[in-house]
């Protein structure tokens, strides 16, 4: 069996003292060198404009190990690894200071000259640092250089456009890797293996036999300290156009013929260009979106999202979108995929639901409303894991059925360690896999299916708020389906 490659890398974060670098980055580089992932041969510069020496940078990075894991062990020795300089990236000045102490490291930690950049902060930004990482020579090196850039990819397709177009001035498509961390997830990963690694799914993968797809990203959380993101960005920009979507290509696409990052993105691009895209006047009927007003989640009283801050309190921003999707291609014809994603729902939870199209006559329930399809439900958090709803006989002696559960929860499996998506795709780029980051092509047809959407309604005063915290979002996102005889299954 070949050994599993430990890469030796310099790692640059751009937004080093931000939410996602101490929520997600920190913990994951460490365990990625606890599990002996990486070699130990790595270092770390985080940059950001605060003036942090790297004393107070390293106490953040332990306490941001700390939070995610508990106590942990050699937590000193790790922290050495992590340099900080303040840094504005709109200062040139302080790119040749920087390239200095990338030399420094690299000859200190013998990383073979591999540097992976990581764009942790505004999107504003991407094009401006990727153009002087190319012109300060910071490019030059002998290793490898790898981009990671965060989502938002754009606003739209015009900004995404021209945000590519920076981007790629100064990097090759083979050195760029646009992260969707839904893509990092075990179970969303799953998705292939259960679709191309079981004959039963597989053959009934189609319109012939299945009725609908549902998928649900739904959060407790409210907009919290991101207001001045997410408002500009909505749960249409934030959730929609990149993971939301990015389910939808896994689970819709053709067998690729190997799995090579081209094959597979190749196939998820072959769904992108097949969805259809609607004229302005169906929006409304393909669409729905919602803003949280007061209300109850996991028994506390929480504010509508107009009072979560002051530059809210006439926000016309979605935090809730439910949606119908078709794919005009053989295999899809017909079966609507319905998509809803929201803040201060009640419960933190991401599941898809296929629901197969029921058998002609079924004698053993009552009555036509009793009817049970089978649904295969494939949980991609918490819980991760695959449940498949059968009807078996009831017991007694009256001929009737009832629906049972055939469940695999991944995490009753010791054996089976869950990586942190963002553990497992930092791994995947400093390998040079960028199976699962997104391609150019999917970024631009995504925004060219969501801007439609963003056109109507943009230029209309929604009723808002229009549900309660701690709902499952307005009533009109249960008519989307209603209307096509289906509903959400709460399973
Ligand atoms: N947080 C999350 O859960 C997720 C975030 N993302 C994406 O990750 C990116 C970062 O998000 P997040 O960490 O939440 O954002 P934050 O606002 O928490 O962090 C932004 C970082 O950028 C730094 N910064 C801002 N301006 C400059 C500048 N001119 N020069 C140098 N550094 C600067 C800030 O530090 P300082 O003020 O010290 O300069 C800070 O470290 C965004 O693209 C976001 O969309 C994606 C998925 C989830
Ligand atoms: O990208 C984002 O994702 C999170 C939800 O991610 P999850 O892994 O916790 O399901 C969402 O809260 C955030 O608004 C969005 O930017």
């Amino acid at each position: 069996m070949s050994e599993q490659i430990k890469p030796k890398v310099l790692i640059t974060i751009f937004g080093a003292t931000g939410d996602l670098a101490k929520r997600k980055l920190y913990p994951s580089i460490y365990r990625l060198l606890r599990n002996n992932t990486i070699s130990k041969d790595f270092a770390v510069i985080g940059l950001a404009r605060r003036g942090w020496s790297n004393e107070v940078f390293r106490d953040n990075v332990k306490e941001s190990v700390e939070q995610a894991f508990g106590e942990c062990e050699e937590l000193d020795d790790f922290a050495s690894h992590f340099h900080y300089q303040s840094f504005d990236v709109t200062d040139k000045t302080a790119y040749d200071r920087m390239k200095e102490l990338v030399e420094q490291l690299e000859s200190q930690y013998d990383t073979e000259g591999n540097r992976l950049f990581y764009l942790a902060m505004a999107p504003e930004f991407f094009g401006q640092i990727a153009n002087s990482l190319q012109e300060y020579g910071l490019k030059e090196t002998p290793g490898w250089t790898r981009l990671i850039i965060e989502k938002p990819f754009g606003h739209d397709l015009d900004s995404a456009k021209e945000l590519n177009n920076q981007i790629r001035a100064a990097f090759d498509e083979e050195q760029i890797y646009r992260i969707d961390h839904y893509l990092g997830k075990q179970m969303v990963q799953n998705i292939e293996v259960i679709r191309f690694a079981n004959g039963i799914f597989e053959h009934l993968w189609n319109n012939r036999f299945i009725s609908n797809i549902q998928i649900t990203s739904s959060e407790t959380l409210g907009v919290e300290d991101r207001s001045r993101y997410y408002d500009d960005s909505g749960a249409i920009r934030d959730m929609v156009q990149n993971h939301m979507l990015q389910m939808v290509a896994l689970l819709a696409m053709e067998p690729p013929i190997s799995l090579t990052t081209d094959e597979v993105r190749s196939e998820k691009i072959k769904v992108m260009r097949a969805l259809r895209e609607l004229d302005l006047d169906q929006v409304h009927e393909y669409y729905v979106r919602g803003q949280y007003g007061h209300g109850v989640v996991n028994d506390k009283e929480v504010a509508g999202y107009r009072k979560e801050s002051e530059d809210l309190i006439f926000s016309n921003t979605e935090t809730f979108v439910a949606g119908k999707i078709l794919i005009d291609n053989y295999r899809w014809a017909g079966v609507p995929f319905y998509i809803r994603t929201g803040k201060r729902m009640p419960e933190k939870r991401t599941k898809i639901v296929i629901e197969f199209k029921d058998i002609p006559m079924n004698l053993y329930f009552k009555s036509e409303r009793e009817h049970h399809p089978n649904l295969l439900v494939i949980n991609i958090q918490p819980d991760e894991g695959i449940a498949l709803y059968l009807n078996a006989k009831k017991s007694g002696s009256e001929a009737l059925a009832e629906p049972i559960e055939l469940s695999y929860k991944q995490g009753a499996m010791p054996a089976i360690n869950t990586p942190e998506a963002y553990e497992k795709l930092l791994y995947d780029c400093m390998i040079g896999d960028a199976t699962n980051f997104t391609h150019w092509d999917e970024v631009a047809l995504s925004w060219q299916y969501i801007d439609p959407i963003l056109k109507v309604w943009e230029d209309e005063q929604p009723n808002f708020p229009n549900y309660e915290s701690g709902s499952m979002g307005p009533k009109k996102s249960d008519e989307l389906l209603n209307q096509d005889g289906n509903h959400w299954w709460e399973v």
